[in-house]
């Protein structure tokens, strides 16, 4: 199974409504082989949600509160995103660590909640550029992940958690790593996963994130240990999503 998941980050109006209903009836020829979704602002997961039923595209949250309810303005509880509709919620994205100083402590406990709430948390970790360069790539993921992710999966058959690995440098820049550096941190992450969870790691949807687009869809999903993509600016219009959810369904087929 892939994975072709749209963040949409703070974009999306009323008059998105009909672009999310064009990327759910053009999904369904992939059921069983492509998973699809978006995460809007979440002003519109639940008009989304109703204006997409009969469809299988599915929604999901962009951040959540640990907390389930209480004094805390501004924020969404994760119990919130799913009675919107929602079934996933994206955590600990590079632009929350750098716009909100969000901590590996802070994503760790929002995973708890997301779980509480019976949603599905998708993790991102990944490195900055001066990172990578000084050669401290796999360690910063390493790092992130030991403290992000809690020591004990729920125990649930379905998906109960997907990583994305999203190096910082290439989102929104039209960079990509080679598709050996994915590859190599991709297998990092599976090993991870395996070594924390046992068996169970297998099992775990690890995405890539950044510049990915209809072109290197295809290439970037069939690298090994490569389960899909958290797609941005690309994921905004539905012939571009679809595009990508066929590729990804080709990359499922090879
Ligand atoms: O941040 C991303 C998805 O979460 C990637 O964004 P772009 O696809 O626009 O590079």
């Amino acid at each position: 199974m892939k994975w072709v998941i749209g963040n949409w980050k703070m974009n999306g109006l009323s008059e998105s409504l009909h672009e999310a209903r064009s990327i759910g009836d053009g999904v369904g020829g992939w059921t069983g082989k492509v998973v699809s979704m978006v995460c809007p602002p979440a002003t519109l997961i639940a008009r989304m949600t109703m204006h997409c039923a009969g469809t299988p595209l599915e929604f999901g949250g962009q951040d959540c509160h640990a907390k389930a309810s209480g004094a805390h303005t501004g924020d969404i509880a994760a119990e919130m995103l799913h009675d919107a509709g929602a079934r996933a919620v994206i955590l600990g994205h590079s632009e929350r660590r750098t716009d909100h100083g969000e901590t590996n402590e802070e994503v760790r406990a929002k995973v708890d909640a997301a779980w509480r709430a019976a949603l599905t948390p998708i993790v991102c970790v990944g490195e900055v550029e001066a990172e990578r360069d000084a050669g401290r790539a796999e360690a910063v993921v390493e790092e992130q992940l030991t403290a992000s992710l809690p020591d004990a999966l729920p125990a649930q058959e379905n998906e109960d958690l997907i990583v994305a690995y999203e190096p910082v440098w290439a989102i929104g820049t039209g960079r990509v790593p080679t598709e050996a550096d994915i590859g190599a941190m991709h297998g990092q992450i599976r090993a991870h996963l395996v070594r924390r969870y046992g068996e169970a790691g297998h099992r775990v949807p690890i995405l890539y994130g950044g510049s990915m687009k209809p072109d290197n869809a295809k290439a970037i999903m069939s690298i090994a240990d490569v389960d899909g993509g958290l797609v941005g600016g690309a994921s905004l219009k539905a012939d571009s999503f679809l595009a990508i959810a066929e590729a990804a369904a080709a990359a499922e087929a090879a």
